[in-house]
């Protein structure tokens, strides 16, 4: 009968440990990190030359996404409702220009508000009558909101919702037919983790963001067979302007930059992983900080844990504004 002892065990260790694993570990250990390098070195396809659409490029977020776009060599179609902002994008990015390396294309504007579905689909046709195409759209423009749910007119809670909601929308089924008839397009969307997770006085924002998210997956679910890719990318804060020109349950303007956005990431380096995403033809990106993306985690893996937090934050606030 065979009885291992001890010696013997260990003197099998020492063999498998010298002829197998540790080449086995070395090996695994050098693949890993080829595939790191090569994750690292996967730029994704280029947007020389590509139509770009770009809602809310007047400022924040929107502003630096054609800043970058731009420089990567899209020929941009800049919307906003301010004719005036959109011109200071035009010029800070100035005319054609090749060096050589890459050709950048003077952007085209187009001014219009989201909010109105009549203003939307009229900005749609003139988009394709001048650039027959749009090779991506990136839905950007929105408005925040602050309140309680009980002093809020529902009046704000549409508003918020025509912004946020309807307008992308809007725009994305107006332009969708003709990505459908070249069986070419990718569309994105700037939510929000606010898709994800609704926290305390943001009621109509994280309401606006969680239907965004969810018609954007329902759409990228159908656009599968045509190969027509749908990126939903949901930043924490980001330093822009977004809260001051936040709507409060009145319907007036917030007016206020908030900590939580003054200490966001910068717009520039969010606008980076926006073009990333868009090469890379990503489905959906977080692009946030440790604390929300736990709490992401939270609402789904332990929702009770996660509700009574967003209670307590709620009283906190709460208390905060009676002081
Ligand atoms: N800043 C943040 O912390 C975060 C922002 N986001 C999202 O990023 C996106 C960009 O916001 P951000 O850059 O931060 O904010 P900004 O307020 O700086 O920019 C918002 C842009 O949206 C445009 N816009 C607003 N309302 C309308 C409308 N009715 N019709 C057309 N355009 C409109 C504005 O253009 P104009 O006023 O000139 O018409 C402006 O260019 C938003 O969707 C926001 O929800 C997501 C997560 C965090
Ligand atoms: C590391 C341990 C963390 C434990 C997790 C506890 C849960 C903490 C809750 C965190 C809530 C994060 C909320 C983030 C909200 C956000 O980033 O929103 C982005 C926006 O859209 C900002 O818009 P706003 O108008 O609200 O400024």
């Amino acid at each position: 009968m065979f009885m291992p002892n001890k010696e013997g065990l260990l003197s099998d260790t020492k063999c498998i440990m010298g002829g197998g694993v540790l080449p086995l570990v070395i090996a695994s250990v050098g693949v890993l990190l080829l595939f790191q390098i090569l994750l690292r070195l996967r730029r994704g396809a280029s947007v020389q030359g590509a139509v770009v659409v770009i809602t809310g490029a007047s400022s924040g977020l929107g502003r630096e996404c054609a800043r970058v776009f731009h420089a990567a060599g899209a020929r941009l179609v800049l919307c906003g409702r301010d004719a005036a902002r959109l011109q200071e994008v035009v010029q800070e990015l100035g005319g054609n220009s090749a060096d050589g390396q890459r050709q950048t294309f003077a952007p085209s504007t187009i001014v219009f508000d989201l909010a109105r579905a009549d203003s939307v689909g009229k900005a749609a046709e003139e988009i394709l009558k001048c650039h027959g195409h749009v090779d991506v759209l990136i839905n950007n423009a929105g408005i925040s909101y602050r309140g309680n749910i009980l002093d809020t007119h529902m009046t704000v809670q549409r508003d918020v919702m025509e912004t946020n909601y309807f307008g992308p929308i809007s725009l994305t089924q107006a332009l969708l037919p003709s990505m459908v008839q070249r069986c070419s397009g990718h569309i994105v969307v700037i939510s929000s983790v606010q898709g994800k997770i609704a926290i305390p006085y943001r009621s109509a924002y994280a309401a606006s963001k969680h239907a965004t998210q969810a018609y954007f997956d329902c759409l990228r679910a159908e656009m599968g067979h045509l190969g027509i890719p749908v990126t939903v990318i949901s930043p924490g804060y980001i330093r822009t302007n977004l809260s001051v020109n936040a709507m409060t349950g009145d319907g007036s303007t917030y007016g206020v930059v908030d900590k939580t956005t003054a200490s966001g990431w910068d717009p520039k380096v969010v606008a980076r992983a926006v073009l990333k995403a868009v090469r890379l033809k990503s489905k959906d990106v977080v692009l946030a900080g440790p604390q929300p993306t736990v709490a992401v985690y939270l609402r789904t893996l332990w929702p009770a844990l996660f509700f009574k937090l967003m209670a307590s934050r709620a009283r906190k606030e709460q208390r905060h504004k009676d002081e």
